[in-house]
């Protein structure tokens, strides 16, 4: 039997209809929830991503600003936007677009974010705080892969999971999510022996590796969930403009034997934006003291 297709883009739509609401009920209080994002030079890819950020933000009722500044922006300058950004009470989360120009260390730059409005949860306070167990902000994409996960199979309790790619973004949080949700949790990467055998042996697979199409259909435990994180542009056919959109995981021969996958696009994507959403929201409600989910 075919698999379940998971819809990101309809859960993305719902979770950001209930923000919507929330973020209504928060602005009749005075706390209209306020993002910045800043973009450091002309990636074409973080400039679709960085648009859809703020129109969704805007969407959901929220204040949103982007910040767009030349690859040859040097530390200090950033340094100063993200002070000038940490001091102003309008602003509750601050998202520096990554990957980086070369020349700009993305740890120093994290690190002058003011740990209670880094709604990517890369601070080195809000890893800790994951880590821990302590409230935390939880990065954007780990966190919006967990709620599909939750969606379709409620509770993870002695699940193996298997994570593929280990960044501080993606692979390293969605590790310690799919941990608190008492999954046994493997973390796989480039280097990983057999990783076609560790991924049949997954009953959750989480591909963010990086690599088109790198996760076959006979790597995947019949009726297992599949999260496909990649987003890759592959390139384009005689006559097409552009590449097809495709994931870390071969859709079309996975679909036959997993019990659940999402889909590349309309997967994991647009529940990364949702997400930052709600971390912003997380973010204004804590800074004001407000408790969340009461007059939503
Ligand atoms: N500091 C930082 N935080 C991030 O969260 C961050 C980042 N840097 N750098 C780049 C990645 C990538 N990312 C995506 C956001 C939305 C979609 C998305 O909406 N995708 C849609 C449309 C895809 C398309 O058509 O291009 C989909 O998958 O259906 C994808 C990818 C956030 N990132
Ligand atoms: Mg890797």
């Amino acid at each position: 039997m075919p698999a379940h297709i998971i819809d990101g883009k309809a859960f993305s739509a719902g979770l950001r209809a209930r923000l919507a609401d929330e973020v209504k009920g928060l602005a009749g209080r005075g706390l209209v929830p306020g993002l910045a994002v800043i973009l450091v030079g002309e990636d074409p890819a973080s400039q679709v991503y960085v648009r859809s950020k703020e129109r969704m933000a805007r969407e959901a009722g929220m204040a949103s600003t982007t910040y767009r500044l030349p690859a040859e922006t040097t530390q200090a300058e950033l340094d100063a936007l993200i002070g000038r950004l940490n001091a102003d009470e309008a602003v509750h989360g601050i998202l520096v677009q990554l990957p980086l120009p070369a020349g700009l260390d993305p740890h120093r730059v994290v690190e002058a974010i003011d740990p209670a409005k880094d709604v990517d949860g890369l601070h080195p306070v809000s890893v800790g705080n994951l880590a821990s167990g302590a409230p935390a902000l939880v990065p954007c994409t780990p966190k919006g892969c967990m709620m599909l996960l939750r969606d379709v199979l409620g509770d993870l309790t002695g699940a193996r999971a298997l994570v593929v790619g280990r960044s501080n973004l993606m692979g390293k949080p969605m590790g310690q999510l799919l941990l608190a949700a008492n999954c046994t949790v493997t973390v796989a990467h480039s280097r990983t022996r057999d990783l076609a055998e560790e991924c049949r042996r997954a009953d959750i697979l989480v591909a963010a590796a990086g690599r088109p199409l790198m996760v076959k259909g006979d790597w995947i435990k019949p009726g297992a969930t599949v999260i496909d994180v990649g987003i890759n542009r592959l390139p384009p056919e005689p006559g097409q403009e552009k590449g097809r959109l495709v994931g870390d995981v071969d859709f079309d021969a996975a679909k036959e034997v997993a019990g659940a996958i999402t889909p590349v696009p309309g997967g994991v994507g647009p529940m990364t934006i949702a997400c930052l959403l709600d971390n912003t929201v997380e973010a204004a409600c804590r800074m004001a003291g407000v408790e969340r989910g009461r007059d939503a």
